[in-house]
């Protein structure tokens, strides 16, 4: 069950044990942290976009798709602290008081071992276990292959299409949501219509290429479907950089619907073809290979 998003200034005091963290793809790490706490503490927007704007990480989850995730896992809140200028300035010690134990009334605090907080992230781990108030965890970070779980790896695994590793890491696929927008209505011309998507501003993005997905539909339905996402080299075009599905089996019109796509397995590389027809027989084959590498 999903989590219920809750802003800070709407939120009541209530013996609680709460998870600090950004948990940007609530990976195998960041849910170890969660484990037996009753709410997840984040910021929103990202720290960065005040603190370093223009540098903040592509984003593996939306908040929603962070409160489902947190929600499954038993997580009953997900409270979000806007990150402005107060809490930039705050002093750990402030943060502790007006935050933790006068808002939130916590009684139970679980972070990550790298966890930072305060103004210039001078607050750590060791200075909310020193206060008595609360009992504070401090969960080593996970390891898995010879290297430590974060967010920056599986963003970068992300970056280079590597969705099936990412996946792993993530515990459930990298999923990307958005409306269906209007194209150059040449899917159907060729035989296979796409939902081009238009994913939220700062999400991350596979490497441009050929996936195998799992769609689920605005109704709750799920379909097989293989996603193109890229520059279509075959085409000129003016679209920019699109994500865009073809769902196996279906027929309809999906303009204006919200899609979510699970990503499971590459497939390959977008490429440019000697001919329109060699283009649609490769979609063939990607579509053969997504049916097999993506049954709902
Ligand atoms: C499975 C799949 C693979 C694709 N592979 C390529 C490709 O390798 N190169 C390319 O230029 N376009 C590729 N496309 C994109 C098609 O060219 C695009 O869907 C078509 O131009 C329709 O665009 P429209 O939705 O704007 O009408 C692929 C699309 C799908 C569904
Ligand atoms: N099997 C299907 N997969 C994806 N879209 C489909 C399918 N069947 C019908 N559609 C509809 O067709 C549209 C895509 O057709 P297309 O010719 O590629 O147009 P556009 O260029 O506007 O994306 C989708 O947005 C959707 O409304």
């Amino acid at each position: 069950m999903t989590a219920r998003i809750v802003p800070l200034a709407e939120v009541h005091a209530r013996p609680r044990t709460v998870a600090l963290g950004m948990f940007d793809g609530v990976h195998l790490g960041h849910r170890e942290v969660i484990a037996g706490a009753d709410t997840v503490l984040t910021f929103h927007p990202h720290p960065t976009t005040i603190i370093a704007p223009g540098r903040t990480p592509p984003q593996l989850t939306t908040v929603e798709r962070r409160a489902r995730l947190v929600g499954d896992v038993g997580v009953l809140e997900l409270v979000l602290i806007p990150f402005d200028a107060h809490v930039a300035g705050q002093a750990p010690a402030e943060f502790v008081e007006e935050i933790l134990v006068e808002r939130l009334d916590v009684r139970g605090v679980r972070v990550g071992e790298n966890f930072r907080f305060g103004h210039g992230a001078t607050g750590t781990p060791e200075l909310l276990a020193a206060d008595g108030r609360f009992d504070t965890t401090i969960v080593p970070l996970r390891r898995e292959g010879g290297e430590t779980v974060s967010s920056t790896r599986v963003r970068e695994l992300v970056a280079r299409g590597e969705v099936a590793e990412a996946h792993e890491l993530l515990v459930e696929p990298f999923v990307i949501g958005g409306t269906v927008e209007h194209g150059e209505k040449r899917g159907r011309e060729i035989g296979f219509p796409t939902a081009n998507l238009h994913p939220p501003d700062g999400h991350a993005l596979p490497a441009h290429g050929v996936y195998a997905c799992r769609a689920t539909l605005a109704d709750g339905s799920r379909r097989t479907a293989a996603v193109s996402i890229g520059i279509r080299p075959q085409f000129e075009s003016a679209l920019g950089v699109l994500v865009e599905a073809y769902l196996l089996d279906y027929e309809g019109d999906l303009y204006g619907q919200q899609l979510e796509l699970e990503f499971l397995h590459r497939l390959r590389g977008e490429q440019r073809f000697d001919s329109v027809d060699e283009l649609i027989a490769q979609i063939g084959r990607d579509v053969d290979d997504t049916r097999r590498l993506a049954p709902v």
